[in-house]
């Protein structure tokens, strides 16, 4: 049997890769069809039954043609996500006629590479218009961008699957009149960058910002005589590592925002728990409307009064009126000792009487509350079917 040569597998890999390609575009084009259809009939973007349908004919299909059906079920998750995630903003964006800019200056931590600018390019890759990185040093910068208009919105991480809440952030948060108007998830994968061709036993100093250190704890105790340095942000360790060229040196990002500084991996999943996602808000001048299709989640901070059970007492009342709550966060209150301010995510949308009722009985019993903003919800969690009942089907 005559061996196919391997530049010609591989065109026709590159072929096939091309039509996969042409067709997730048809189907993004279709479901924003979909997403026409439900702004008029006002049906919700998420339809869970429909996706086990979806999911359960492809599973067993793709058995049929020898794919396993947890590959078949990933791929499809993302496709599904993609999906609802465009739909949602299309939905948003028709709720809030005029806030589409043809240019969207963003502000966020760092500079080219950081972790912040791969969420600010992935959150506004769905949005249209332009985007304009504004890199900043400090979470108090990026917020007076946005709020002296010298940019539109803000991208601040407020937690992180291993390291817990970014605190700095919270106490931002609770000086200015910005409201969050959307979120997302990352995954925040650490890698050693190094610029030349070295190799771990020959690494002395190592570049990195505290948040960074504090998620890859597990790591730095296993190297011996490495001395770490604090760095502002990921991207500076990036150009600090690629300005020195030096065999002894690495920083420590992601392994994209090392190509953006010609820096390589040499060792990669350096953090603590191998599922590592940091959550970021985005804030803005200018409150935003969800529409009730699209899952909505709301941001509320409040002090309550100062007497047993009163905390007690006020998540009762997301209780009693049924709301999901998804966190909880309490932070010192400047100028009041052992006083505390409470910042609450909840599902649910101000526009919709549940959480309207529940923020009506929370500012009766509270000393004070605000709402920090209602946005759409980027969490999709897929939807899951067992592989067993697509084959019985
Ligand atoms: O069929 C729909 O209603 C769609 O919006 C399309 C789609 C999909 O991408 O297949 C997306 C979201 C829904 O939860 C179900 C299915």
């Amino acid at each position: 049997m005559t061996v196919p040569a391997l530049d010609e597998l591989r065109s026709r890999i590159t072929n096939l890769d091309s039509e996969l390609l042409a067709l997730l575009a048809e189907r993004r084009a279709l479901t924003n069809e979909v997403a026409e259809t439900k702004i008029s009939h006002q049906i919700p973007v998420r339809d869970i039954k429909r996706e086990e349908q979806l999911l359960i004919r492809l599973i067993k299909h793709g058995q049929e043609k020898g794919l396993d059906a947890h590959y078949v079920t990933q791929v499809f998750h993302v496709i599904i996500e993609d999906s609802v995630l465009n739909q949602q903003t299309m939905l948003a964006e028709r709720a809030n006629p005029g806030s589409a800019l043809p240019l969207n200056r963003v502000a966020f931590l760092g500079d080219r590479g950081s972790y912040s600018y791969l969420a600010t390019q992935k959150y506004f890759s769905r949005r249209p218009g332009e985007l304009l990185e504004i890199g900043c040093q400090s979470f108090s910068e990026i917020v007076q961008k946005v709020e002296h208009a010298e940019a539109d919105y803000a991208v601040l991480p407020i937690e992180n699957t291993t390291s817990g809440s970014i605190n700095e952030v919270y106490d931002q948060l609770q000086h200015t009149e910005l409201s969050i108007i959307g979120e997302l998830t990352h995954p925040i994968r650490h890698a050693l960058l190094v610029a030349t061709s070295t190799s771990l036993d020959k690494i002395k100093t190592l570049y990195a910002h505290p948040q960074v250190f504090t998620q890859c704890s597990h790591f730095l105790a296993e190297l011996g005589n490495v001395e770490v340095k604090t760095i502002d942000s990921t991207s500076s360790a990036m150009l600090k590592v690629s300005e020195l060229q030096r065999d002894d040196v690495a920083a420590i990002g992601s392994e994209a925002g090392g190509n953006l500084y010609g820096l390589s991996a040499i060792r990669s999943n350096l953090a603590n728990q191998k599922e590592n996602h940091s959550r970021f808000i985005v804030v803005a001048r200018q409150a935003v409307k969800v529409p009730l299709q699209v899952p909505a989640k709301t941001t509320l901070v409040m002090s309550t009064i100062q007497k047993p059970g009163s905390l007690v007492e006020a998540l009762m009342v997301l209780k009693n009126n049924e709301i999901n709550m998804t966190k909880l966060e309490s932070r010192p209150m400047p100028g009041n000792p052992w006083e505390e301010m409470f910042y609450i995510d909840v599902e649910g949308n101000t526009a919709d009487g549940p959480l309207q009722q529940a923020i009506e009985e929370l500012k009766k019993i509270t000393r004070y509350l605000k709402v920090l903003g209602c946005y759409p919800s980027e969490e999709i969690s897929p939807t899951k079917v067992a592989a067993a009942s697509a084959l019985s089907e």
